[in-house]
């Protein structure tokens, strides 16, 4: 893989470019195989970096992505839209369309979008829309508006995807609740792991998902969440273990409801970048078994993206 660049930007101060040459992993991940959670970024000569952004991220291509895809072991991707695209899919949709039908996307739209534009998303392998409530990500869009997009989305058989942090679970509660579709969570709502597991916060994100049987999670992203480390490193195949109970109760409590992604390129982490091949190693640790682990990497995400495919 070439060395990352930014076209014409400057990366953010302290940007961490994308691992190169990643270890293979030691866990091989079943047949089929998708990495539910990915971005594409640019390349920024190519598809410009939108100006609300909050960040300027190194360039990450589909071509990139797609030799990452291979050399894990994955068959397929998820592509979710970055922040620094803002509303502007054109750079997901075209790694979508160069995909030869091994990812699909979810994309971000204003209320403004038509329906031709949500037809052609579709069309192109969207299948879902994210809604973000990271402040340091993104400005504040009012909730009838994400609302009026949900409820058009659904008729298209969408989702949606909601990226927040869990001390802002109780206030997004009754919009969360209210969504028409299946609704998937980012990152298991980002719990403060240094809390302890049966505690308050942690139990209202799991009430969260018994409660309402469309609400789905990723177990991904130990790499923002660990405290303790250790980091995905230097041949650590044991990575992040503050994270694994965390996780493993979200697969083990609901196995039929989560995805795993890498979050490749993984914006904004400021204290290391994870060896990709090592992050795959953390699976086992979280979905314990084959039947969980074939649940979490094929069933779900191929029931959730490709249902078609799916008898
Ligand atoms: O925590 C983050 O910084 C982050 C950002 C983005 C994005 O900018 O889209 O996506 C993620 O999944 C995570």
């Amino acid at each position: 893989m070439s060395k990352p660049t930014s076209g014409d930007f400057t990366k953010t101060p302290g940007w961490l470019d994308w691992y190169e040459g990643p270890a293979k992993p030691a866990f091989q991940v079943p047949p089929g195989s998708v990495d539910a959670h990915c971005h594409v970024f640019g390349p920024g000569a190519q598809f410009p970096y939108a100006p609300e952004r909050k960040y300027t991220p190194c360039d990450a291509s589909k071509d990139q992505l797609f030799a990452l895809r291979d050399h894990l072991g994955f068959a397929r991707n998820v592509i979710v839209q970055a922040t620094c695209h803002g509303a502007d899919n054109r750079a997901l949709v075209d790694a979508l369309l160069h995909s030869e039908g091994k990812a699909r996307g979810v994309a971000t739209v204003r209320r403004s979008v038509s329906d031709a534009e949500l037809q052609a998303l579709h069309d192109a392998g969207v299948r879902g829309v994210r809604f973000n409530f990271v402040k340091r990500l993104v400005d504040f869009t009012p909730k009838d508006e994400l609302m009026e997009i949900a409820g058009r989305i659904a008729k298209l058989g969408w989702h949606v995807v909601i990226y927040f942090e869990a001390v802002d679970l109780p206030e997004l509660w009754d919009f969360f609740t209210a969504l028409p579709t299946t609704v998937v969570v980012d990152h298991m709502g980002r719990p403060d792991v240094t809390k302890p597991i049966d505690g308050p916060e942690f139990e209202l994100f799991l009430r969260f998902m018994r409660e309402h049987g469309n609400v789905w999670s990723k177990v991904s992203c130990p790499e923002r969440l660990s405290v303790s480390g250790p980091p995905a490193l230097d041949g650590e195949r044991n990575a992040y273990r503050d994270v694994v109970p965390f996780a493993r109760r979200v697969v083990e409590e609901f196995p039929d409801r989560v995805l795993w992604g890498t979050d490749w390129p993984h914006p904004n982490l400021k204290n290391h970048m994870p060896d990709d091949g090592l992050l795959v190693d953390f699976i086992p640790h979280i979905a314990p078994t084959a039947e969980l682990q074939k649940k979490l990497l094929v069933d779900n995400p191929m029931r959730l993206y490709w249902p078609e495919e799916v008898k």
